[in-house]
């Protein structure tokens, strides 16, 4: 069995973080273990409280896994603040961890704070260089490139300007943007665009944690960069499709959908 590790915070509601990773990592038949970075307060009508794991014991949580069950990937997630942020770092090195994806999660969809405004250096100087794969979205990676996006030839320019000073591959997700739901892949010059109609679902809460950590799964499977996005978004646009409705707010993906079809 492919064992996946994912790095990042805690949604008590289960749409978003760590739950989602799970969710997303056990339905693709493979084992899942986790590293809580922060434990937020939050349902789908917005994060109300964020309370960080302390540093060293994020790395003592990494020492229990990396020294027992090694994973063939690692997603991560939230990782709130730049102590946080050089521990995974640190650990990730030592190890020798393969097939990071970053999942450079800044703000969440109903706008509250989940890195520190003073985090962002560190994520990109740190935690970018351990990474096969970056996955920010639009706002996130206006922030990293600092151009305006507001259609896809902005993407393109953006993921060049990221990816310049990157050896990693960068997917930017265009679900902010309207139009079909377009992300593009840039890796070592090339260029992957993957377009899937927009789901008329209103309930998108944890749309980016589902398809990093379902990348994750891929690449933990052997399957390439560019063949591990194309089957995320499959499995992304499924569970989307699927048209859970839970909650007062932006509800959370239904991870059940494929228990009962050939999900793979
Ligand atoms: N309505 C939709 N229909 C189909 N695909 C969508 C829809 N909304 C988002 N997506 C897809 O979901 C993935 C996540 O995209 P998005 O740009 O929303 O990331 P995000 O903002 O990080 O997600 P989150 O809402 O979890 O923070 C992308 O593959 C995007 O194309
Ligand atoms: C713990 C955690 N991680 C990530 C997100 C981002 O997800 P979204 O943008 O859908 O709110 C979140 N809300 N909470």
């Amino acid at each position: 069995m492919k064992k996946v590790l994912t790095i990042a915070g805690s949604d008590c509601s289960g749409g978003a973080g760590i739950q989602a990773d799970i969710k997303t990592i056990t339905a693709h038949k493979m084992y899942a273990m986790s590293v809580i970075t922060s434990l937020t307060a939050q349902n789908t009508t917005g994060v109300y409280g964020i309370a960080d794991t302390a540093p060293e014991f994020v790395g003592q949580q990494l020492d229990c896994i990396f020294t027992d069950i090694v994973p063939d990937a690692v997603k991560i997630g939230m990782v709130s603040n730049s102590a946080i942020i050089r521990v995974i770092a640190e650990k990730l090195r030592q190890y020798d961890a393969k097939n990071v994806v970053v999942d450079p999660v800044m703000i969440s969809t109903s706008g509250s704070r989940l890195l520190s405004e003073d985090a962002c250096d560190a994520l990109v100087s740190q935690l970018f260089p351990a990474a096969s794969l970056i996955t920010p979205n639009i706002p996130e990676a206006e922030v990293l490139s600092g151009l305006d996006i507001s259609d896809k030839s902005a993407m393109l320019q953006a993921a060049e300007k990221i990816a310049f000073s990157q050896q990693c591959g960068v997917l930017i997700k265009g679900g902010h943007l309207p139009g079909d739901a377009c992300d593009l892949l840039f890796y070592h010059g090339e260029t992957f665009w993957y377009d899937t109609d927009r789901i008329t679902n209103p309930n998108t809460h944890g749309t980016g944690c589902t398809l990093s950590s379902a990348i994750a799964c891929g690449l933990a499977s052997g399957k390439d960069l560019a063949d591990s996005i194309r089957s995320a978004k499959e499995y992304l646009t499924g569970a989307l499709k699927a048209g859970l409705d839970l909650g007062k707010g932006s509800g959370p993906l239904d991870h059940t959908y494929c228990l009962s079809s050939a999900c793979e």
